[in-house]
């Protein structure tokens, strides 16, 4: 793949935000002076890689049209879909199959272009199809015993942490390829919680970038003044730069 086909940006935007509970989907809570849709767009379009996204919103989204970048010349939209997978795949019918589809979750907003640019250069990787940013595990992981929601979940064991990552977005794979891999992946009813689970069920080989910590996916309630500390640092960095 050569580094002159073009970088598309694909989010997941159309969740409803079940865990956040909260009055409006979480991507429309306000971090600042603006939303974290909005956030995680600007962090995406900002890049000088990036110069279109198509984000998935739930059909029955209300308040992405009162957002001023709703009408942005460089945003295409599609309907979500079921699951995040849908939705994703409903969004690479709208790419050729040789642009890169730079995927990253709605409820992601901060992210740094040092870590997107890092990830841009497994596109020049012949080892690998594509990459992910990521993380490594820190603290000691233990798996719970089947229960019931009522019951005071127990131990079962200690999982090894060796060579164990936390998965985090943008995930960046060719579209085409993609696009196969989530197809075929839905089809055989696999658990597809991100794009690369697809690509490796396809048979691929997926580099992973370790990446900030900060670019976390704000998906319960204590997660939001983290968020907020970890963009005011994105920006105050930015502005040193
Ligand atoms: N059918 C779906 C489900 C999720 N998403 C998006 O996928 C991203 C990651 O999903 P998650 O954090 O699970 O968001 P929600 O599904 O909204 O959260 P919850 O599971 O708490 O309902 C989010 O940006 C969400 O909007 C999507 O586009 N389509
Ligand atoms: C894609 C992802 O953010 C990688 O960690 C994660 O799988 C999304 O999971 P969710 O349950 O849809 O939030």
């Amino acid at each position: 793949m050569t580094v002159t086909n073009q970088v598309v940006a694909v989010v997941p935007a159309a969740g409803i935000g079940s865990r956040m509970r909260c009055d409006r989907p979480k991507q429309y809570l306000m971090l600042g002076n603006k939303t974290i849709l909005e956030h995680t767009l600007q962090a995406l379009i900002s890049h000088p890689a990036i110069s279109r996204i198509v984000i998935a919103l739930s059909p029955q989204d209300k308040y992405f049209r009162q957002l001023p970048v709703a009408n942005a010349p460089w945003l295409t939209v599609v309907d979500g879909g079921t699951e995040r997978a849908d939705s994703v795949l409903n969004a690479l019918h709208t790419l050729n199959a040789d642009d890169w589809a730079l995927v990253h979750d709605a409820a992601r907003p901060c992210l740094n272009h040092k870590d997107v640019d890092t990830l841009l250069r497994t596109m020049n990787h012949s080892e690998v199809s594509g990459g992910i940013l990521a993380t490594p595990v820190r603290d000691t992981m233990k798996r719970a015993t089947e229960a019931s929601p009522e019951t005071q979940a127990v131990v079962d064991k200690t999982e090894s942490r060796e060579r164990l990552w936390h998965a985090l977005t943008p995930q960046l794979f060719p579209a085409g390829a993609l696009r196969i891999a989530l197809e075929k992946g839905l089809q055989r009813k696999l658990a597809i919680t991100d794009e690369a689970s697809a690509m490796e069920a396809a048979g691929y080989r997926v580099a992973l970038i370790d990446a900030d910590p900060a670019n976390i996916k704000i998906t319960r309630p204590a997660d939001m003044p983290l968020a907020a500390f970890y963009l005011q640092q994105l920006h105050t960095a930015d502005r040193q730069d």
